[in-house]
């Protein structure tokens, strides 16, 4: 069997342009658009290039999207600062503060610091609180746009196996919530489990979001599986690299996420739609 690609680029394209129109409704309402505010400190490469990327495609569908740039040696006494008054500011709907930080930086003191109506990435404890409890604040956007693209892959999601591989608070468990929330029948893996081929094989639906390339191999997938791979890994020669092994595992599945053009693109499109959210919730 060959996988059907699940395309997150087109999807995520489409997303934007829906969010776009609604930003475009506001403006002719004569509403102010929301407002997205990413924080970066200090110079890492990738972040930088995320960063711009946010940057450009919240200001494409009309948001209003200000990045603040802080150099590497800011403390955490001047980050918190900075989100105390994006905090205070009505204007700001999003607040999205890169990570990862620089060390001397505590970083879930920062998270803990945003107000959760602006938690555009859904990580203050209040969000994850929510969402663990079956109830929605603010997604995280990851998971979000796994979601999403299930949902588009699959007629419906209800009873499904579903393993997560990862238990990260950015990844593995908020998307095992949402799959919970959906009705599957939820396993997380993780290093400690034991025999992940054979946990991985039961899976009608897995996701990988563990941070080593292609490490999910093609004989880990039941045939006709969806897989939705999270990983974004640099490899020696420049490119990226997911957490399954694609070539491998397009073989086997039913539907497969590719990596780049997965999940990646989806992150960003969910960022810019929780930004709409968390304005329709403080604004109306
Ligand atoms: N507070 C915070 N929230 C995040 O959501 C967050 C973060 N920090 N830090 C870093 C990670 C990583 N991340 C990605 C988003 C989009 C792509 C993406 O669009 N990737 C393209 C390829 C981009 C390329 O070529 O490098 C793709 O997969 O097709 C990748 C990675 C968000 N993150």
């Amino acid at each position: 069997m060959t996988a059907r690609i699940i395309d997150g680029k087109a999807a995520a394209a489409e997303l934007r342009a829906e969010i776009g129109r609604e930003v475009a409704a506001l403006e002719a309402a004569g509403k102010p658009v929301p407002g997205l505010h990413v924080v970066l400190v200090g110079e890492d490469p990738a972040s930088k290039v995320y960063v711009a990327s946010k940057e450009k495609l919240a200001a494409e569908i009309g948001m209003n999207s200000v990045a603040h740039r802080l150099p590497a040696e800011t403390t955490e006494a001047a980050l918190l600062a900075k989100i105390a008054e994006l905090n205070a500011d009505d204007g700001v709907d999003g607040i999205l503060v890169q990570l990862p930080l620089p060390k001397h930086i505590d970083t879930g003191r920062i998270i803990d610091a945003i107000d959760p109506a602006k938690d555009v990435d859904g990580l203050h404890p209040i969000n994850a609180g929510l969402l663990a409890g079956g109830k929605t604040g603010l997604v995280p956007c990851t998971p979000l746009g796994c979601m999403l693209l299930l949902k588009q892959a699959l007629p419906s999601l209800s009873g499904l196996e579903a393993v997560v591989i990862g238990r990260s608070e950015l990844v593995g468990r908020p998307v095992a919530q949402l799959l919970l929330q959906a009705d599957c029948t939820v396993t997380i893996a993780h290093s400690r489990t034991r025999d992940l081929p054979a946990v991985v094989k039961r899976a009608d639906i897995v996701v990988a979001a563990v941070g080593r390339p292609r490490m999910v191999k093609g004989d880990w997938i039941k045939p006709g599986a969806t897989v939705i791979d999270v990983g974004i890994n640099r490899m020696p020669d420049g490119k990226l690299a997911g957490d399954v092994d694609y070539a491998q595992a397009a073989e086997v599945a039913g539907a497969i996420t590719p990596v780049p053009g997965g999940v990646g693109p989806m992150t960003i499109a969910c960022l810019l739609r929780n930004t709409l959210t968390a304005y329709r919730a403080r604004r109306g």
